[in-house]
């Protein structure tokens, strides 16, 4: 066997189960603490994941108190993970090749590995006993890892989130032929069928020479059928390759940096450069339309000729193609995405390139930050502010953007730049305090207004309208000049679905989930009532079960019931909606932006999905419809929140020509958060909301800890948490609040209570304080009566 090291896979066997495990340390003499178990291969010859990467799994499992083997599971593509309870599949690819008598089984497999590539042939997909039985008990880990090293077979995701990914053919030119001078001269002296010379002519129009297009596509466009491209695939003028839609289409890596900063952006940006000299972490606060993007993009390019890499973060993986397209406009093949959705070959892939070094710009979300960078030179945290960064469920519950810091700090030179036009309050704290150096522009691009900023008082529309008001009057009115000006307008409204809950007029019950404590939102396109905590979907009651009545009514109303209105309301404009239902293909939500932003749709209605970083140039009127209900929330930063959600939505108003308008519905008109957002006073939310937090001792004057107990039975998992609370007050006379019921009382049938926990920011108590509950965890688990409690801890909640 080749010699073990640090990063390689190995085979080993627990419980009687076969894992593959990653080699994290190596001992010469052996451990006294644990009788280590044998090694039975070795599955690689260079290290999957690099030594950086173990210690920061290191600090992540023990900083949001997991273990590393959570960090692992959420690292590491799985088909890495083999063990045995994977199952294997059989790549799509093959399985119709196979069907239409094209590709034979490879020549030199083998004969363990033939007969496992037949087997998958035949069934499509097999458990590990399967196949130790087809190999008769021999070696099963590489034989299985060669099949996957040649693309044959992948390890299935978990089951739950098992998802059918579209594939298609892509066409692109023969490398003889990418570059002009070589293509003019046969395009010129074209012989072969016309047919043939107008692919070939769309395709160069389509790429610009480099770049591919989707066969469908090339096809309708061409008017022709599939021989014409098979022929020039056969005089190997053309390539042809099948893979996801979603991967980006294969450019040839650039630099074009095609503009020039403005001034305010100019002073900024040397600004920035200056402090990234001096510290670690820097926030630049720069108001909407300010041109941050650009500045990453200068930031980019100098990591970029150094040779480094950069990591480029967003909140949400659904908002990054338009940040795609303008990062691929200036650096092509450098820039590389990655996405929990993708499958499982190509996070391998993409994993080893970035192993490598050979993809330099990674865009993603949160998980992106997991991957094993190489010369990592550069981390951009873009909309900083968003709680999307913090990972719920499961472990590990990391933020980020927080882990990014770590991250950035493990690389030789590494700074980390945090973006926002609203900034969390820790991070504007920690800039306020020195610990982070801040940037500031407060001018949008070309010095273009901010929009003006109106509150619709629903007090003051008359008691004869109909409640609740979908569309004041004020808001109808302007949104019918802003059509009539040809503009674009937004509506933005934080709840999804027709009707949050139905109410019975005659005794007040309101039918909830089965499963959960949560009343069930009505969806009219699928005409049924769904749980939005578990997905559960029931059909209409029209009965109430606790009286009998059938008179039931709506009560406030989400994005469906909005288009619904507005779709009657102004029957001739192009309505859109954006929101998880309606965007559930990847690739919808994409092709929705397009569409806005070519002016295809006139009002577009979403969740807090249209809020963020989108850059639309024609949009002159946002309406919010409902501020009430993203102010009366109980949670401290719900000031916080709610301004940045108002503010940052405001700013997709008037960003090219400084006309936008905003128009906000509600009836706490009096709201100070509201008059922060009229001002654009992201400070003065600031000061205020700051003073709060110190008063009642909250982030950033305390870090939290929120442990949730989950059991069958309510009493149980109260008691337990009971039990946790006393210990932490009485051992580590922390400050706990509670025990509570968790905001959802009921999830899948568990209760949760909650306690929090207030630990204060001097050295040394966070880990004491970790101490003390990983102690009184294993005492209650060895209690039989709360064995079977779950605890889990969220450190940082969001
Ligand atoms: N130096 C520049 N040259 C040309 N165009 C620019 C420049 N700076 C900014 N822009 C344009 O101004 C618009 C706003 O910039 P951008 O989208 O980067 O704003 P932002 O600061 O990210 O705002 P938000 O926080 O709302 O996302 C964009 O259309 C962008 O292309
Ligand atoms: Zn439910």
């Amino acid at each position: 066997m080749a010699a073990a090291a640090i990063g390689l896979r190995c085979e080993v066997s627990l419980r009687n189960k076969k894992y593959t495990g990653i080699i994290k340390n190596l001992f010469k003499v052996p451990p006294k603490d644990f009788t280590p178990l044998p090694i039975y291969s070795l599955l690689d010859k260079a290290p999957i994941v690099t030594a950086v990467q173990l210690k920061f799994w290191e600090w992540i499992a023990d900083y949001y108190q997991c273990s590393e083997g959570d960090v692992m599971q959420a690292a590491v593509p799985s088909n890495f993970k083999l063990s045995s309870e994977s199952i294997i599949r059989i790549e799509d690819e093959f399985a119709d090749d196979v069907l239409a008598g094209g590709k034979q089984l490879d020549q030199d497999l083998s004969d363990e590995e033939f007969l496992l590539a037949e087997a998958l042939q035949i069934r499509g997909e097999l458990r590990f006993p399967e196949i130790q039985q087809i190999l008769e008990g021999r070696k099963i880990y590489p034989v299985v890892k060669k099949l996957i090293d040649r693309g044959l077979c992948y390890i299935e995701q978990s089951l739950k989130e098992k998802y059918k990914e579209k594939k298609a053919v892509f066409i692109r030119f023969h490398p003889d032929y990418q570059k002009d001078e070589n293509l003019e001269p046969l395009l010129n002296n074209w012989k072969g069928a016309p047919a043939q010379l107008k692919v070939l002519m769309l395709l160069r129009h389509m790429t610009l020479g480099d770049g591919d297009v989707m066969q469908s596509a090339l096809l309708k466009k061409a008017a022709t059928s599939l021989s014409t491209i098979k022929a020039l695939l056969d005089k190997k003028m053309l390539v042809a390759e099948r893979r996801s839609v979603t991967r980006l289409p294969v450019l040839a890596p650039f630099i074009e940096m095609d503009f020039s900063l403005s001034a305010a952006q100019k002073s900024a940006f040397d600004l920035l450069v200056d402090l990234m000299q001096q510290k670690k972490v820097n926030l630049l606060h720069g108001v909407t339309a300010s041109g941050k993007t650009h500045l990453y993009l200068k930031l980019m390019e100098q990591a970029l000729s150094a040779g480094k890499q950069v990591l480029y973060m967003l909140p949400e993986i659904a908002l990054t193609a338009q940040i795609i397209r303008r990062l691929q406009h200036h650096f092509g093949g450098h820039v590389a995405v990655y996405h929990s959705r993708f499958n499982p070959n190509e996070r391998v892939e993409l994993w080893e390139k970035v192993l490598q070094g050979e993809v330099q710009i990674i865009v993603g979300a949160r998980s992106a930050l997991l991957l094993p960078f190489k010369d990592l030179g550069l981390i951009i945290v873009d909309e900083e502010h968003d709680s999307s960064y913090k990972q719920q469920d499961p472990a590990p519950r990391y933020h980020a953007r927080d882990a990014a810091i770590y991250y950035g700090a493990l690389f030789e030179q590494c700074p980390v730049l945090l973006g926002s036009a609203t900034p969390s309050l820790e991070s504007y704290y920690n800039a306020s305090q020195g610990k982070y150096g801040l940037v500031t522009l407060l001018e949008r691009f070309e010095n273009v207004a901010m929009p003006v900023i109106e509150l619709d008082n629903l007090n003051m529309i008359p008691k004869e309208i109909p409640r609740p008001i979908l569309i004041s009057p004020e808001l109808e009115t302007q949104i019918q000049e802003a059509l009539k000006a040809q503009k674009q307008v937004i509506l933005f409204q934080n709840r999804r679905g027709y009707s949050p809950y139905q109410i019975c007029n005659s005794c007040g019950w309101i039918p909830q989930c089965k499963h959960c404590a949560v009343s069930l939102t009505y969806h009219k396109g699928r005409n049924k009532l769904v749980c939005h905590y578990c997905g559960t979907e029931y059909p209409l009651v029209t009965t109430c079960a606790a009286c009998g009545s059938h008179d039931f009514q709506r009560k406030k109303f989400g994005t469906e019931q909005i288009e619904e209105a507005v779709a009657a309301l102004f029957p001739k404009a192009r309505v859109a909606r954006m929101d998880y239902d309606s965007v559930k293909g990847k690739f919808s939500h994409d092709a929705m932006i397009q569409l806005f932003e070519s002016r295809k749709i006139d009002i577009l209605i979403g969740t807090q999905m249209v809020v963020k970083g989108l850059d639309f140039e024609h949009v002159s009127l946002v309406g919010i419809l409902d501020a009430d209900g993203l102010l009366n929330f109980a949670d401290f930063r719900v000031g916080e929140r709610a301004f940045q959600l108002m503010e940052q939505v405001s700013g997709r108003a008037g960003r090219k020509d400084g006309k936008g308008k905003v128009l906000i519905q509600v009836s706490n008109i009096h709201h100070p958060v509201l008059q922060y957002v009229q001002q654009h006073d992201y400070l003065a939310m600031y000061q205020e909301e700051i003073q709060h937090r110190k008063a009642f001792k909250y982030p950033p004057f305390t870090r939290l800890i929120r442990l949730i107990f989950k059991h069958r039975d309510t009493h149980t998992a109260r008691q337990a948490a009971e039990r946790m609370a006393q210990a932490l007050r009485q051992l580590a006379s922390l400050e706990v609040l509670g025990p509570a019921t968790a905001p959802i009382e009921r999830v899948r049938g568990q209760y949760l209570w909650e306690i929090l926990i207030k630990v204060p920011k001097q050295p040394g108590q966070l880990q004491r304080c970790k101490k003390v509950i990983d102690h009184q965890r294993a005492i209650l688990q060895s209690i039989k009566e709360f064995a079977r409690v779950q605890i889990a801890a969220d450190v940082d909640p969001a």
